[in-house]
């Protein structure tokens, strides 16, 4: 059976977080998330609940964020590209947390049509996707859910972003890369909710260990 994918919003805009900051790129935000860190920008895909599936029409015409979700194949994605007439050849695929499934054959599909993929994930399930995918990983450290990161996610990362507010949240990233062993990745700290004492965190921090910054620039400037 075609796999289907549960997708709770698509969407064009430029990429707003870490190193493909400024890529004008197609956002597919998948349903679901059990790890529930209380910060979380998209509550809104954390539940999955059958009854609130929708069609993809009544999907792609949201307003407002909402738990409403459309089961789509990965063709029926790209015919939705096609529809919607995008103009972007970079797709991030997010959530939700996304690598709570296979996301092989949905970027095998993409790659095939000239599209460059990546995946914006917790590092708690393992990471099922192509070899070329980007992966974003974004640890998290404590949250509700109880899960616990996955040295295989951060030795397949290709970047890492860690959100912070606190000290504590700078020395848990401190403790990760040690205990997983990470070594030459980039990393990013991502100020909690454009929180000024955040942000000021994360710039001291970033020129004290020579990490980069990423702001959430779609936030700045009001895109999705
Ligand atoms: C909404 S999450 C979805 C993907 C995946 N579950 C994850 O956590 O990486 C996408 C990115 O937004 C970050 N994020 C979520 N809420 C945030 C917030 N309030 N401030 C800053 N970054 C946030 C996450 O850490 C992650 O890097
Ligand atoms: N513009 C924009 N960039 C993003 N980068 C990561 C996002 C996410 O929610 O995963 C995101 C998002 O929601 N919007
Ligand atoms: S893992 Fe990602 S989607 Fe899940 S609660 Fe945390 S930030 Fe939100
Ligand atoms: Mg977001």
């Amino acid at each position: 059976m075609t796999t289907k994918y549960k997708i709770n919003e698509l969407f064009e805009t430029i990429q707003g977080e870490g190193a493909f900051t400024g890529q004008p790129s197609i956002f597919l935000r998948l349903q679901g998330c059990p790890v529930g860190c209380s910060w979380c920008d998209t509550k809104h895909t954390w539940e999955i609940n059958l009854s609130d599936e929708v069609d993809q029409q009544v999907m792609i015409n949201k307003t407002a964020e909402s738990d409403h979700w459309a089961a789509l194949t990965s063709e029926d994605i790209l015919a939705i590209f096609n529809r919607q007439g995008f103009q972007a050849k970079h797709i991030v695929i997010t959530g939700g947390e996304p690598c709570m499934v296979d996301l092989t054959p949905l970027c095998t599909v993409f790659e095939a049509q000239g599209y460059s993929c990546q995946i914006e994930t917790s590092g708690t399930f393992e990471i099922q996707t192509t070899e070329n995918c980007w992966v974003t990983v974004s640890p998290k450290v404590n949250m509700k859910g109880g899960y616990k990161i996955l040295t295989s996610a951060m030795q397949r990362a290709n970047e890492i972003k860690h959100p912070v507010a606190t000290e504590q949240h700078i020395d848990d990233l401190k403790a990760l890369l040690v205990d997983h062993a990470v070594t030459a990745k980039p990393i990013y700290l991502q100020p909690i909710s454009q929180k000024e004492r955040a942000t000021q965190l994360a710039i001291k921090t970033c020129i004290e260990n020579n990490w980069r910054l990423s702001i959430q620039v779609h936030k700045y400037i009001g895109i999705e």
